[in-house]
């Protein structure tokens, strides 16, 4: 069997895994568990600890291949950072970025990651970034909520609606799904010619709410991104 290379994308909540073969990106939905066949080499990006990461190698128990390390840097390509220093932009913006610029050569773009935490990157047509935000996601905003209030409680069972609610939980979720995507619409407004992007665990819930955007989803920005830095 032929053999791939896995790319792991390690955020602060969860790893996200896709197995890379002759220029095909599948995902592995329950890593470390089953895939295709044992890769040749693992390539990672990680915005997490490096406890998290060493546990990690442990648990996949593929140590006895090559694990490269992705880092966010000055430039790669036709992507030039906007940071004085570089390397502490998160890499998973960086490359969501480089993902972006390959669906989309040459044109100004707003790139959004729906993750733990939300960020939206700006890149103009030549490449260089010009800028970003990072807020809190979804769960976060709800957590931070509750956890500095005595009277804020929230429910297991999450809905996505937009209107005014009637009881805590729905006020509570129902707010923080508004200010979400206030901020997406807000970027839009700062650039409106530029063609949005967006990723990330929930991303798939924002969309029906952002018909009137020119946006679109992209599961796969991260990875797309990765492989930029594979070398055969
Ligand atoms: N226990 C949980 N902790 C955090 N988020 C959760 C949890 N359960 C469900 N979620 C949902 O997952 C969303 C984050 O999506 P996802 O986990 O895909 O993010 P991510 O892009 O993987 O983030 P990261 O890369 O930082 O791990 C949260 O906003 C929330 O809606
Ligand atoms: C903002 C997050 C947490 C989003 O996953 C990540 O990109 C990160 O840890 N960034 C480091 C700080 C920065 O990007 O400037
Ligand atoms: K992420």
């Amino acid at each position: 069997m032929k053999q791939g290379i896995l790319l792991l994308d390690i955020g602060n909540t969860r790893v996200k895994a896709v197995y890379w073969l002759d220029g095909q990106l599948t995902a592995i939905t329950d890593f470390p568990g089953v895939m295709p066949a044992s890769p040749v080499a693992v390539y990672y990006a990680s915005v997490a600890t490096d406890e998290r990461l060493e546990q990690l190698r442990s648990e996949s128990q593929l140590t006895d291949v090559d694990w490269h390390q992705i880092r966010s840097e000055a430039q790669k390509d036709q992507l030039r950072s906007s940071y004085a220093k570089p390397e502490t932009m998160g890499v998973d913006r960086w490359l969501a970025m480089l993902g972006a610029q390959q669906c989309y050569p040459h044109t100004e773009l707003l790139v959004i990651d729906a993750g733990t935490a939300l960020t939206i990157d700006h890149l103009a047509a030549d490449g260089q970034h010009r800028g970003g935000w990072i807020v809190p996601g979804i769960h976060m905003q709800q957590k931070a909520v509750t956890n500095y209030t005595a009277r804020v409680f929230n429910r297991d069972q999450q809905q996505f609606e937009l209107a005014f609610a009637q009881d805590t939980a729905s006020c509570l979720q129902n707010g923080v799904f508004a200010a979400i995507l206030a901020v997406i619409r807000q970027a839009n407004q700062l650039v409106p010619q530029a063609k949005m992007l967006i990723t990330g665990g929930d991303a798939t819930v924002l969309m029906p709410f952002l018909a009137e955007l020119p946006i679109e989803i992209e599961p796969l920005l991260i990875f797309r991104g990765m492989t930029r830095y594979i070398v055969n």
